[in-house]
């Protein structure tokens, strides 16, 4: 067997080295000829899967190790046989980790405490339903709309974007990109919903970089000094509106769900999708090939308040603020250096775990702070 894997995507020998031939490619580089004589095609969210790379090809199986599948054309992969698999809430943990990095770092900017705001979720799928237990968990006032949920659901407590956007001050953006359907997504942040922002609002976005029309965004925060951005995802990626990224508070390269842990189960998922496909057992176990994190337990005192055990639980396992500041850096170069950096800072990212995998010893076994160590999802000791 033949396999074509974009050079990203982590253990792809240890899981897929069973099955045949493995090439590497940079995944942008992924075309036609490349995929011509393959069986299997393994991707991330870089490479378009569509007619124009698979026509006459021998590839069967598509696998990206990715949540969102935008980049794959479903309906021409169904037309042509040609089956497929995704790794749904691989790395959901990892963009729950991202936004509450960067609720902390707008926080401190503004001295706010997180606990008074009202937050609205847009989108309560893997990502946003996990973004959701956290905030429920931890008490915070919260507003969930996700149309497509409301309507088959008959339990569910959902509230229109309108409403949203009048009472959020914090507004995280977890919807698939999506243009046709009921609800589509595609600039669902366009200039005339972003106008409805509250006062001093806060819009995180990492889902994908069309669910907000980037230039209207940028024309807003020339007028709005009060909102606060954070925007993971871009419209056009590598290429990055400049003046929109300046205009961000946190601006980074497409990185949110970017634990280890996240890009090791995508592979993982994938192994399992593939196996199940060729009516195989799978051999090759995901736990066995998972590193201990370097930083596994943390105590407390009982001086600790539930607001620095928060902050500090958060940001032992990931800051954003390194990230937007490495992303800055490559922004600040030229065209070409902007479009390579954002890649690069990519290809070689740090090695980042996840908050539920800490254990947490307290002195003392206050409510609200055993409130916040459930809700990040990690083990009290
Ligand atoms: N930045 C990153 O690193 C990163 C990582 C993982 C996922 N993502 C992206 O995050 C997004 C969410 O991923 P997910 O795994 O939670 O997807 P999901 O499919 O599990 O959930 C998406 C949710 O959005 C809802 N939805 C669809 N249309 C909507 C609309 N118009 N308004 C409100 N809600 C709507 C769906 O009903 C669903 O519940 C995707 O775009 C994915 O590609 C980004
Ligand atoms: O959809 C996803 O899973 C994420 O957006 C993913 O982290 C994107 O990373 P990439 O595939 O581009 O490396």
């Amino acid at each position: 067997m033949r396999i074509l894997a974009d050079e990203n995507i982590p253990l792809v020998d240890a899981f897929f080295g069973g099955f045949g031939d493995i090439r590497r490619m940079p995944g942008r580089a992924i075309e036609r000829s490349a995929v011509a004589g393959c069986d299997v095609l393994l991707v991330r969210s870089v490479t378009q899967v569509d007619r124009e790379l698979l026509q006459g090809s021998a590839v069967r199986f598509i696998g990206t190790c990715t949540i969102g599948t935008d980049h794959l054309d479903l309906d021409y992969l169904a037309q042509s046989g040609i089956a497929w698999a995704s790794a749904p809430g691989c790395n959901a943990r990892g963009v729950v980790d991202y936004v509450l990095g960067s609720l902390l770092t707008l926080a401190e900017q503004e001295d706010i405490e997180l606990a008074s705001r009202t937050y609205g979720v847009v989108g309560a799928g893997q990502v946003g339903g996990r973004l959701v237990e956290v905030l429920r968990t931890l008490g915070w006032n919260l507003l969930v709309c996700d149309p497509p949920r409301q309507a088959s659901e008959v339990a569910g407590d959902f509230v229109t974007l309108e409403r949203i956007l009048d009472e959020c001050d914090v507004i995280s953006v977890h919807t698939p990109l999506t243009s046709q359907g009921d609800n589509p997504t595609f600039h669902l942040f366009d200039a005339k919903t972003l106008a409805r922002l509250r006062p001093g609002a806060w819009l995180i976005n990492a889902s994908r970089g069309a669910v907000v029309d980037n230039h209207a965004l940028c024309d807003l925060l020339l007028q709005r000094s009060d909102l606060g951005v954070v925007l993971d995802v871009w419209e056009g990626e590598p290429e990055v509106d400049t003046d929109l990224a300046g205009l961000c508070r946190i601006a980074t390269p497409h990185i949110a769900g970017y634990s280890l842990d996240g890009k090791l189960r995508g592979t993982g998922q994938i192994y399992q999708a593939f196996c199940a496909y060729l009516g195989v057992a799978p051999v090759v176990n995901l736990a066995a090939l998972m590193p201990a994190p370097a930083l596994s337990s943390l105590s407390f005192s009982k001086n600790t308040t539930a607001q620095e055990l928060l902050a500090i639980l958060c940001r032992a396992v990931y800051d954003p603020r390194r990230d937007d500041a490495d992303f800055r850096r490559v922004l600040a170069g030229d065209a070409t250096d902007r479009k390579a950096g954002f890649d690069a800072l990519r290809k070689h990212y740090p090695v980042r775990r996840e908050t539920d995998g800490l254990r947490v010893m307290l002195e003392d076994a206050d409510p609200a702070l055993t409130t916040v160590v459930r809700a990040l999802g990690a083990t009290l000791c």
